[in-house]
């Protein structure tokens, strides 16, 4: 958990100062004051990882200086990100080389808000972004395979575009990316096993009906990658794209038997988001053997009292919890809120509420 939160030229804040207790805090505020805006420092800060942009230069303040600056006491050590071009890392004041070695000990994150109904409505990219999330906090290794299974892939596309292509630099390109992307595969269904069991559980005690929910990763190239790309070679060479692999796995989702983009109601949807996120939380906790920080951007204002009350109660109460919200009106009458600090936010200045 944090203890403290500090950032200068982030997003809308051209400062911010937070202490934050062991419980957590709730940030209330107008649209477009800087709430999520807190949020997506913490998981900076903690995953380097922002959920709304791949792009560093984004979260640069828009007429502040030319980079920004996040710092914090997280889980025990003084950690600081600062980005002016590159990155720069340090945890207790030692620079850290590189981003593996800054995050090895780094803490645990589950992200909650309310796009993650496209987890259950959108395309595969998002559930496979949801698997890399809990991937590289949980699994050694997960977050280099990717970064080199993507350099490898799109090397491979542009050769195999190429009029004339050099089928042994193809080959070469292929072999990394059977070497990284087996790690993946692998690594995905042990993820998909350890999800399974807590987000059914989830789903029956959110929704507070016997809803089946089943998670099935479909390995878009099977588990042997290296027989799927040589099945595959010929179209692939005809078509000039990489139809196997990683890049192309998907997670089935299910409510009764019936795929649930299809066939759930929108309130089985939103309640399959909502499990998918808690099952991260106990899957990373069940496997680092400690409990995540829970960011839950403007979730609970827009759940019904019941849902809303179970979601509460199923986040281990030990947990510390960041929520933002724009109305008060659900706050004071749920369980489970003691001893969190309040703040409010408005045009980039949080304030003791
Ligand atoms: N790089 C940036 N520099 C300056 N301002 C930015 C930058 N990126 C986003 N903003 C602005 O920061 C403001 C706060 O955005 P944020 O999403 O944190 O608000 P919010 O309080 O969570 O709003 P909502 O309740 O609508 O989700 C927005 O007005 C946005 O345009």
């Amino acid at each position: 958990m944090l203890r403290t939160l500090r950032a200068v030229d982030f997003r809308c804040f051209s400062g911010l100062s937070l202490e934050i207790p062991a419980a957590g805090a709730v940030f209330t505020g107008d649209n477009a004051q800087g709430k999520t805006s807190i949020l997506e420092a913490v998981c900076v800060l903690v995953r380097l990882h922002s959920p709304r942009t791949r792009r560093m230069p984004a979260l640069t303040r828009i007429g502040g200086a030319a980079g920004f600056g996040i710092a914090g006491e997280a889980w025990d050590m003084e950690r600081r990100v600062r980005w002016q071009g590159g990155l720069e890392l340090a945890v207790d004041t030692e620079p850290r080389d590189g981003p593996g070695a800054y995050l090895a000990d780094g803490g645990l994150i589950v992200w909650m808000g309310n796009e993650d109904l496209d987890l259950v409505r959108g395309p595969a990219e998002g559930r496979r972004r949801y698997l890399d999330f809990i991937g590289s906090q949980i699994e050694p290794g997960y977050r280099t395979a990717l970064a080199r299974y993507r350099r490898a892939l799109k090397a491979k596309n542009l050769l195999l575009k190429d009029p004339r292509p050099r089928e042994e630099e193809i080959r070469s390109y292929e072999e990394v990316m059977i070497a990284e992307g087996s790690m993946l595969v692998h690594a995905r269904a042990r993820i998909v096993e350890l999800l399974t069991p807590r987000a059914a559980f989830a789903q029956r005690s959110v929704s507070g009906r016997d809803e089946i929910l089943t998670l099935e990763y479909r390995a878009a190239g099977g588990m042997d990658l290296r027989a799927a790309m040589e099945q595959a070679r010929e179209r692939e060479r005809r078509q000039r794209q990489s139809f196997v692999g990683p890049h192309r796995d998907d997670l089935l989702l299910s409510i009764n038997g019936l795929a649930a983009a299809e066939f759930a109601s929108e309130g089985q949807q939103r309640t399959l988001a909502l499990a998918l996120k808690l099952a991260q939380g106990e899957a990373l906790a069940a496997a680092r053997g400690s409990l995540p920080v829970y960011l839950i951007d403007d979730v609970f204002g827009e759940l019904d009292p019941g849902r809303r009350n179970a979601v509460l109660h199923a986040l281990p109460a030990a947990a510390q919890k960041w929520i933002t919200t724009t109305h008060l009106s659900w706050l004071d009458d749920s369980q489970g809120l003691g001893g969190m600090a309040r703040f409010v936010v408005r045009s980039g200045v949080a304030e003791p509420a």
